[in-house]
């Protein structure tokens, strides 16, 4: 990063929400493309004979390929800057989507979600860069949640495509080749941030992100119990959440019946509470404190959630609107459900993430968040392979929906972890060692 002249004057309000509106449209593709595969689970199944263990290997390939990439992933940025790491990763998840679509060969698809993992968590990571170089000591935290709330458009966008691309889907290919489309909208908005972030440059002044996002393993073992507690429920959070969301199209088909366009509704709630509660919950918390209590209230609701859709009768069938998208029938429990599961969705990210800012010396920041994606990445890429595995072992399917509730109690009992985390945190903010993540007036995160 150069450093720039203290004589310049800050960046204009339109420059900075321009850069804004750039770089979370290169999220909203990224979010897009990882998403867009999960519509076509059945499709893969049908036709090209992937079984429940394979598509769980269409997961976890992503996270092995972030884990690697995560650990040089702040280097890259540092070393070329934003401009020129955020367009490099957005070409490369472009490369990894059509990789992904272009052969019905099963090793060929993994390669494109290995690809897709390491161009997508840099391209993360370096967002985030540039949001802290463009709205430090502005509006950081409503920067972030707007970032989230539009890259979870591209989740939902990706969730409604049965909707409103529905004629694509008589195969497995063309709705990938549709999320190439998309991922040109990253590159597109990637190469619109380099150009105005280039104007910018020398006619004001911006702020220069300290050393972030590099993994410095020698200062690890001085965090707190605090941040350990944190990681370990952002471990289960994300270990049950990404899965469930992997899975969730095909197993409310499969499972409860309903079509491909009602499952994608469903699995839209989830994105779709994220959306507008997700900012909500941050203003809220920002006011009240309270953080880990938070936490806690948001594993509590999760709790009885997988066992919910697994076993309680599904009701009556209710219209399911989504403006502009589409209209379907579902069976009431799994609105319920998956509307509880949206307000945890939106709850725990919002308070868990600005957390770390909180109890962590600013100086090490950089590496508080790089360890905390890893190990959520470790989480994640295991539990795809055992639900797989699961799905296959006890012969899940439309003839014996019974053989998807294994899985459902292994969320249930990695959520009931997450509750002895979060527990856990509350007491030790609690007792003499807390730092204040519960008090209503707190001083402003570490610097
Ligand atoms: C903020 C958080 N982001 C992540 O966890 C990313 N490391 C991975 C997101 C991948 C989704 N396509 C979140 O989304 O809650």
């Amino acid at each position: 990063m150069h450093s720039e002249s203290n004589s310049l004057p800050p960046p204009s309000p339109m420059y900075r929400w321009l850069v804004l509106l750039f770089v979370s449209l290169a999220m909203f593709g990224n979010y897009y493309v990882y998403d867009s595969l999960w519509p076509v689970v059945d499709l893969m199944r049908e036709q090209l004979g992937f079984s429940y263990q394979q598509i769980g290997w269409l997961s976890t390939a992503y996270n092995i390929a972030a884990l690697c990439v995560l650990l040089i992933g702040g280097y890259i940025i540092d070393r070329w800057g934003t401009k020129k790491a955020i367009t490099f990763f957005a070409l490369v998840c472009l490369a990894a989507a059509a990789l992904t679509a272009v052969s019905s060969r099963f090793e060929v698809i993994l390669a494109g979600r290995f690809l897709l993992g390491i161009g997508a968590e840099p391209l993360i990571v370096a967002a985030t860069t540039v949001l802290a170089k463009w709205f430090k000591g502005r509006e950081l935290s409503f920067a972030f949640g707007i970032n989230l709330s539009i890259s979870r458009l591209g989740t939902a966008s990706a969730d409604w495509s049965p909707n409103f691309a529905g004629p694509l889907y008589a195969t497995w290919q063309d709705p990938l080749w549709l999320a190439t489309g998309v991922a040109c909208v990253s590159v597109t908005a990637a190469w619109l941030y380099w150009v105005t972030e280039k104007r910018a440059e020398g006619r004001f002044q911006l702020a220069t992100p300290s050393a972030t996002e590099k993994l410095d393993i020698k200062s690890l073992y001085k965090f707190s119990a605090s941040y350990w507690y944190i990681v370990a429920l952002c471990v289960v959070f994300y270990a049950t959440i990404f899965p469930f969301r992997s899975f969730a199209i095909d197993y409310f088909q499969q499972a409860h019946g309903v079509t491909r366009e009602a499952a994608g509704l469903l699995s839209s709630m989830l994105p779709m509470a994220a959306i507008i509660l997700t900012p909500l919950f941050g203003l809220w918390v920002d006011r009240v404190g309270r953080r880990s209590i938070f936490m806690l209230v948001g594993t509590v609701l999760m709790l009885p959630l997988f066992l919910a859709v697994s076993y309680l009768p599904p009701g009556p069938l209710v219209n399911l609107t989504v403006p502009f998208i589409g209209s379907e029938m579902v069976p009431l429990t799994l609105v319920v459900v998956i509307f509880f599961l949206g307000a945890a969705f939106s709850l725990i990210p919002a308070v868990m993430w600005p957390s770390v800012a909180y109890i962590v010396d600013g100086r090490r920041m950089g590496s508080a968040y790089a360890m905390m994606t890893m190990c959520q990445q470790l989480g994640w890429a295991v539990v795809p392979l055992v639900v797989g595995l699961l799905n296959d072992r006890n012969s899940a399917g439309p003839l014996n929906p019974a053989g998807y509730a294994p899985a459902m109690w292994l969320y249930t009992a990695l959520v009931a972890v997450g509750v002895y985390f979060a527990f856990k945190l509350w007491q030790t903010e609690n007792g003499p060692n807390g730092h204040g993540l519960d008090r209503t007036r707190m001083q402003s995160p570490a610097s």
